[in-house]
């Protein structure tokens, strides 16, 4: 995937960054990045919210994380959370074809370790967006522990990838009814397939 990057996607230009993976998992080999069709919906999203921080849970080869740093004003700051040491050797090259270092902060290391410290370690107060693309058992556990460390404020998004396939059972039961939240669900698909999936846009509502 990175070689291909590095073969068809120009320096600096995210969107042909984006492009490349894309083409390379429809063509090639599939991989689980959130892919062209939720990826619409994702740049939607980030639009719309506009953020100045962001936190991203899952970073896998970064794909998502240059679309989403792609639309981010000059001053936003993205954090981007990976344990596998390979996928983020991986995703710190992608980001860096793509011109996005600055505006990326690319944390080596568990999400249940590194949510506690966001405040200490990075001096952010509380996350506009957090977009939850990780084991999809750690959905739930790690939003119960951004609400317990106080990184959410009235209006944070959170936006799930695979809520239905794999799907996130215990995560979307306790979002959609918890009075703290109002939920949306974007229906779309897997990437590069037909199977149904979607993506669960939650408001925190303090
Ligand atoms: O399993 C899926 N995603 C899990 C993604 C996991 C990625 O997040 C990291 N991670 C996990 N917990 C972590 C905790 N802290 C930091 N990184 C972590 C893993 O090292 C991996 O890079 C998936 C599967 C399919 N699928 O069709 O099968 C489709 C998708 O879109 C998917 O996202
Ligand atoms: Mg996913």
């Amino acid at each position: 995937m990175l070689a291909a990057v590095q073969k068809n996607a120009t320096r600096g230009d995210p969107r042909s960054v984006v492009k490349a993976i894309d083409q390379f998992c429809r063509q090639k080999e599939w991989a689980m990045n959130v892919g062209d069709e939720k990826g619409c919906i994702l740049d939607s999203v980030v639009t719309e919210v506009n953020p100045a921080t962001v936190l991203e849970l899952g970073t896998y080869c970064g794909y998502s994380t240059v679309r989403i740093a792609s639309l981010l004003p000059s001053n936003a700051k993205l954090i981007t959370l990976e344990f596998n040491p390979d996928y983020a050797a991986i995703a710190c090259q992608v980001i860096a074809w793509a011109g996005l270092e600055d505006k990326v902060q690319l944390v080596e290391g568990a999400s249940g370790d590194w949510i506690p410290k966001m405040k200490e370690k990075f001096g952010i107060e509380t996350f506009d967006l957090v977009f939850l693309d990780h084991w999809k058992d750690r959905y739930l556990p790690d939003t119960k522990l951004m609400e317990e460390c106080g990184l959410l404020r009235k209006g944070s998004i959170l936006l799930a990838d695979n809520v239905i396939c794999p799907g996130t059972p215990d995560y979307l039961e306790y979002i959609r009814n918890s009075p703290r939240y109002k939920s949306q669900y974007f229906k779309s698909h897997l990437e590069y397939t037909k199977v149904e999936d979607g993506l669960e846009k939650s408001v925190f509502l303090g």
